[in-house]
């Protein structure tokens, strides 16, 4: 199945918008898992269990695996598995490097990790990009306006064909022509998303920055869904992983994530 008929079953299937990031920080692990000789797969296999009917999708973070070195991989690998069958899995490594480089960038997410989608940035170009849509099946998310105040540097640099983030949206517009991709926005950008959406209105946006990083849910919903009321995918990662660091971690996790869900779902009924 392709990622666009996982994301399509998943949404309708649990009635949700939410992807669940899996961003294992071994500081924040509950203490009682520490001792065990897998934690952060033990962790991450009861967050999945726990919010498997609620989300739409799970986004891992490279960097909180690569940074555990072989026992990252391992448990990266792990959590894949242990994702259900047809639920779409989002790797974020933000890869964008020249074609052969890039080329071994899509095959460890597509071949090794066997994911469905993967983060691309695009400041390097159609040769950078290329190789990702030799995978007709995944899907690049493309970087367009990151969540972080310090997206302002670049990505709202005024160019001659008008801000950059714009542009880059337009571009992506062309690029899916050629193969999958959808962009990401931060969900800090309630308005800009609204923009973005006029220029790429059919492709899937993904919108991380709601919970810690204070992203506005109610207008990010209103803003990123497509004419058929879909194609966005929220994302929150530690509002749902650290809800609590007890016993109970997973399941105020499945209730940060039942939270989320249902404050997104209000959203979408004023926009029916
Ligand atoms: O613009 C971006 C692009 C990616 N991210 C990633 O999403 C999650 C957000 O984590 P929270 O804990 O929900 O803040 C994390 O993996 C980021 O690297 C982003 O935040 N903004």
């Amino acid at each position: 199945m392709s990622f666009f008929e996982k994301y399509s079953d998943t949404v309708q299937r649990n009635n949700s918008f939410v992807c669940v990031g899996l961003d294992p920080d071994p500081a924040k692990l509950p203490e009682h898992l520490k001792g065990k000789s897998d934690p952060t797969l033990a962790f991450l296999r009861e967050i999945i269990d726990a919010t498997r009917d609620i989300a739409c999708a799970y986004k891992p973070n490279f960097a909180f695996f690569g940074a555990q070195g072989i026992a990252g991989w391992e448990a990266l690998q792990g959590a894949i598995q242990a994702i259900p069958n047809g639920m779409p899995i989002i790797l974020d490594f933000k890869a964008g490097d020249i074609g052969n480089t890039a080329e071994q960038y899509a095959y460890m997410a597509y071949c090794q990790l066997g994911v469905d989608a993967v983060t691309v940035n695009p400041l390097m170009g159609t040769d950078a990009i290329g190789p990702f849509f030799a995978y007709q099946n995944g899907c690049a998310f493309l970087l367009c306006l990151t969540s972080n105040p310090g997206s302002a540097d670049i990505l709202r640099l005024n160019t001659d064909q008008g801000v950059l983030y714009e542009v880059l949206a337009h571009k992506a517009v062309e690029w899916s022509q050629t193969g999958p991709c959808g962009l990401v926005v931060g969900a800090t950008h309630p308005n800009d998303l609204k923009t973005i959406r006029a220029i790429a209105t059919d492709l899937p946006i993904l919108l991380p920055g709601v919970g810690v990083q204070g992203g506005q849910t109610n207008a990010i919903v209103q803003n990123g869904l497509n004419k058929k009321g879909s194609g966005i995918l929220i994302n929150s990662s530690r509002s749902i992983l650290y809800a609590s660091s007890g016993t109970d971690f997973a399941e105020a996790a499945r209730q940060s994530a039942e939270d989320l869900r249902q404050v997104l779902n209000s959203a979408r009924g004023g926009k029916r």
